[in-house]
């Protein structure tokens, strides 16, 4: 890497001569593709947008300009040339580089980002603040097509044009989400790149500035010229007409190009938008053919592009089973806010076309659009990520549970999240979703549990919500109960009771029996966490009462969990003092890696929860001797 190596300063990207900024573009993707073979991640997105980065450093300062990239997911050519290069083996892996901007890990993540749709409002902030501090530097906002769908992209467009503040808005378009894009504004964003005009001229502007001597002047001549027809062929577009200048759309692996029209942007006071046309996946071929497979890419092997090894899931599971169930019940629809892989409806999206809707990165619509749904009597399944629930809580308080329609939102990668981080472990739904009426809260422990859940909530006629994680499925059982009502005893012992939920249960299950420590502890894996019926409340207090000690066990935030829930009814029986311990997540944002180390971290691995039962046996067999040695005495 002779290029990447000798970079001591993201200044030194514009000293870089044409051919020696090509050779750099080559060194990153090798990099990229290298580290993420090993460590999995955001590949599609990354390969993408490397002349992009290179040609941006090549006109920022970033000592004094400020980028913000939406989602952050393509970040990884602009951590290679901000002095990252030299930790980049250790891309997302506990105590390495995280995956996306993060303000703590370098001066030149100057915004956070995770969720999409978030960069306009935050650089249109940092521009306002810039000018009322009088603080010199450009401000960028780096956004793709998916994210654009996001409502805050379109709330923040409709405030810039009010404000018109001197910022660049950078729309990397390459047609896909994850999946491809939908909606109304890919089309019309399809629209500007391909018509015929366009295409035309811009391939023949393209060659021409390449091959003659003096390119700069005939692409300034040219891209005038072209702009001077714009209205007149295509109409004012989307953004002019909110106010906002539009110069594209042009070629994002062009890298002459790119420099210059970024140049001129930039020079170009007020608010604008800078339309680039890219390959999602660019420079490999099995992540150009497949962009969806290789956006957040397993480990895999380079020469073949397959992943190492995939394990059974949750995902799979639902994916399977909501098709099964849709088979015979036609009022069954399904909506995805842009994740129909993720998910896992894409099976159900193929047979069932007409009854699938992916609305785009729109949380918030999802969810209401949902509640409308079902007031024509359909029965609409939300799969979405716990994280993203985050965006639409007041649409699930709201729209579904204040009316107590029908909705089932079912929340896959609730629960750590492993390499992607803070920005993404499921570390809230319960805590946030247990205080709202109305709302039935299932947790399944395995596929038979998840299965089971399905059908029943299916023809509930309530709000449902169904949580697991992301990872393999542990148990191996053939069948379990359907009485969701009654949480299910994995182990029956005397002295301790372990109530979890999810699939932590059945580790707990394993570090008992790996420690012999069977007859003195129990475990319930509860189903239903919400709401209680009196069938639960009285087997808990039947727990209680035959135990000594309780411990909770939960993939979520202790504070507002499943087990300070228990503790609340506990406390109403007079039983509070029974609790020795809560665990679950801490009150911090846990960092991103793999989730073994994550869990020692937050002591929520074996190993603790191990550490907490001896804790309490050896303090009983201890009391014991002291009361031995008093009696003699
Ligand atoms: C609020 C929110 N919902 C969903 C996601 C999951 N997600 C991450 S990237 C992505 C697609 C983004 O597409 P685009 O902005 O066009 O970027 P590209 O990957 O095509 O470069 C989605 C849906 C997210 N990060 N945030
Ligand atoms: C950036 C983003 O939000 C998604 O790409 C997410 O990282 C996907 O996660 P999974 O790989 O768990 O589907
Ligand atoms: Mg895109």
């Amino acid at each position: 890497m002779e290029i990447l190596n000798n970079l001591k300063d993201p200044k030194d990207v514009s000293k870089l001569s044409i051919d020696e900024k090509l050779k750099l573009a080559k060194e990153i993707r090798k990099t990229i593709i290298k580290t993420v073979s090993k460590n999995g991640g955001h590949l599609s997105s990354n390969l993408g947008v490397v002349e992009l980065t290179i040609a941006l450093l090549s006109k920022l300062d970033l000592s004094k300009d400020f980028v913000i990239f939406d989602v952050g997911h393509q970040i990884y050519p602009y951590k290679l040339l901000t002095n990252r290069f030299d930790k980049f083996a250790t891309l997302r892996q506990y105590n390495g580089i995280s995956g996306f901007p993060k303000r703590e890990e370098s001066p030149y993540d100057f915004f956070g980002t995770g969720h999409a749709g978030t960069s306009i409002s935050a650089a249109l902030g940092a521009c306002i603040g810039k000018e009322l501090l009088n603080k010199e530097g450009k401000v960028v906002a780096i956004i793709g097509d998916g994210a654009m769908t996001c409502g805050m992209a379109l709330e923040a467009f409709n405030y810039l044009g009010h404000t018109k503040s001197d910022l660049t808005v950078i729309l990397n378009h390459n047609e896909m989400s994850i999946s491809p894009n939908v909606g109304a504004l890919a089309r019309t964003l399809l629209e500007l790149r391909t018509h015929p005009f366009y295409k035309n001229f811009k391939s023949t502007i393209e060659t021409l500035s390449n091959r003659l001597p003096n390119g700069k002047t005939f692409l300034d001549f040219a891209l005038r010229f072209r702009d001077a027809f714009k209205e007149v062929l295509i109409g004012k577009c989307f953004f002019e007409e909110l106010g906002i200048n539009y110069y594209g759309p042009i070629d994002g692996h062009n890298l002459k190009l790119l420099e210059y029209t970024i140049e001129r942007t930039l020079n170009h006071p007020g608010p604008k938008v800078l339309h680039v046309v890219t390959k999602k996946g660019y420079g490999y071929k099995m992540s150009e053919e497949n962009p969806t497979f290789y956006h957040s890419a397993p480990k895999f092997e380079i020469s073949t592009g397959k992943p190492i090894h995939k394990d059974i899931s949750f995902t799979k599971i639902f994916s399977e089973e909501i098709v099964e169930i849709a088979r015979n019940d036609k009022n069954v629809v399904a909506i995805t806010a842009a994740m129909p892989d993720g998910t896992g409806l894409t099976k159900f999206a193929k047979e069932f076309p007409d009854r699938f809707f992916d609305v785009g990165i729109a949380e918030q619509h999802a969810v209401t659009f949902a509640a409308g749904l079902s007031t024509q009597g359909l029965k609409p399944v939300v799969a979405i990520y716990s994280t993203f629930l985050q965006r639409a809580y007041d649409q699930v308080i709201h729209d579904v549970a204040l009316q107590n329609l029908p909705v089932i939102f079912v929340l896959d990668r609730s629960g750590l999240c492993g390499p992607d981080g803070p920005t993404h472990h499921g570390a809230f739904d319960v805590s946030f979703l247990m205080p709202i009426p109305n709302l039935h809260i299932f947790v399944p422990s395995d596929e038979i549990d998840l299965k089971n859940m399905l059908r029943h909530s299916i023809n509930l006629n309530k709000p449902v919500i169904i949580r697991y994680p992301k990872g393999k499925i542990l148990s191996k059982r053939s069948n379990a109960s359907t009485d969701f009502d009654e949480p299910e005893l994995l182990n029956k012992g005397s002295k301790i009771a372990i109530l979890s939920i999810g699939p932590i249960s059945w580790r707990c299950l394993d570090m008992l029996e790996k420690n012999n420590l069977t007859k003195e502890v129990s475990i319930f894996a509860f189903k239903k966490i919400k709401p209680w019926s009196e069938k639960t409340e009285k087997i808990f207090r039947e727990i209680l009462e035959t135990h000594q000690k309780i411990i909770t066990v939960e993939e979520n935030s202790t504070i507002g969990g499943f087990g300070s829930y228990c503790l609340f009814i506990a406390s109403k029986f007079g039983l509070a003092d029974k609790f020795l311990d809560i665990l679950g997540f801490p009150d911090y944002f846990m960092p991103h890696g793999d989730n073994e180390s994550i869990l020692k971290q937050i002591g929520l691995d074996e190993e603790s929860i191990l550490k907490s039962i001896n804790n309490f046996l050896n303090l009983q067999i201890t009391s014991k001797k002291l009361e031995n040695i008093a009696k003699k005495s």
